[in-house]
């Protein structure tokens, strides 16, 4: 799916300005960002229940989606939502297919209840399950697991990777909590004042960040001129220090400080983890050195 500079004006303000990026089926995508970044808005735009927008969006013509509350009916069961939601689709619900989904969901057996009986992350795993029903290419999840603690949404979220996978879907999900998001997403987009600010790519290898100070400014600019560590994120002329991102284990950047023949006087890593990325770059904390 390509989205395609697209700008989006309410009477008041300016949701969206230009955003591009491109998303492919069977890739999940992390959308984060403060209240009012322009998610709901974004993602309202791809299941197209916004239409008015300026800018374009390819290949969306088979989305689902689960954006705000799920829209239930409280005096049906959850497997009257089913057949309902697929025959609007022109499907006939086939319990079969979804059976390992529902399981997993542990919704299976509480599909012959009503659906007031359901609590909050109840009705929002049923809302997952129908946004999936006409095997669409793509889904939209805007805070899927707002109301889930968080062993159900680790749970939830593990087996919608699974699913996306297997069917070849491919997942856009906002969350205000960091961990899940990252815990399942191939790459997290950082929506602030509606442009991208940030993309952020998850490898499977740890990665630190690294904040070395040094006694001095030639020392400084000797390891900044020799390292091959990672990526330069900010450093310092006045404190003689430096912030790097790095896959390096610790042991590997001290073997390389001592082919240099340089001492530090002080070290501190940090695990690379999607909320000190946020911090540092929705709060400009990269800068505190
Ligand atoms: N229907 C609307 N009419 C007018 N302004 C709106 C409307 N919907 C959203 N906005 C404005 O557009 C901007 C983006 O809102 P949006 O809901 O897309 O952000 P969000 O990132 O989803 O926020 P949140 O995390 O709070 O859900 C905000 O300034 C919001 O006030």
């Amino acid at each position: 799916m390509l989205i395609n500079s697209i700008t989006k004006q309410y009477s008041r303000s300016v949701a969206l300005k230009e955003l591009s990026f491109e998303f492919k089926q069977g890739e999940i995508v992390g959308l984060v960002g403060s209240n009012g970044a322009g998610k709901s808005t974004l993602m309202k735009i791809i299941a197209q229940t916004i239409q008015i927008f300026n800018g374009s969006v390819e290949g969306n013509s088979s989305v689902g989606y689960l954006i705000e509350e799920p829209k239930l009916f409280s005096d049906k069961t959850g497997l009257a939502h089913l057949s309902y939601f697929s025959k609007i689709y022109g499907n006939k619900f086939k319990i079969s297919e979804y059976e390992e989904l529902l399981k997993s969901l542990q919704l299976f057996d509480v599909l012959d209840k009503k659906v007031k009986k359901y609590s909050l992350g109840m009705k929002q795993k049923l809302g997952i399950v129908i946004s999936l029903l006409n095997n669409p290419s793509y889904v939209v999840l805007d805070e899927p697991t707002n109301s889930m603690d968080i062993e159900t949404s680790l749970e939830v979220l593990q087996q919608l990777k699974k699913m996306a996978n297997k069917w070849n879907v491919g997942v856009l999900i906002s969350s205000h909590k960091l961990e899940d998001i990252e815990t399942i997403c191939d790459r997290i987009l950082f929506l602030e004042k509606g442009t991208i600010l940030e993309e952020q790519q998850f490898s499977n290898k740890n990665q630190y960040i690294l904040k070395l100070a040094f006694d001095n400014y030639a020392d400084l600019a000797t390891f900044i001129d020799h390292q091959e560590l990672g990526r330069i994120i900010h450093s310092s002329e006045k404190t003689n220090t430096i912030k790097i991102e790095t896959t390096a284990e610790n042991t590997e950047v001290f073997q390389f400080l001592n082919q240099l023949g340089i001492k530090l006087i002080d070290f501190t890593t940090e695990k690379k983890t999607l909320r000190n990325i946020y911090m540092n770059k929705v709060r400009g904390e990269y800068h505190d050195i």
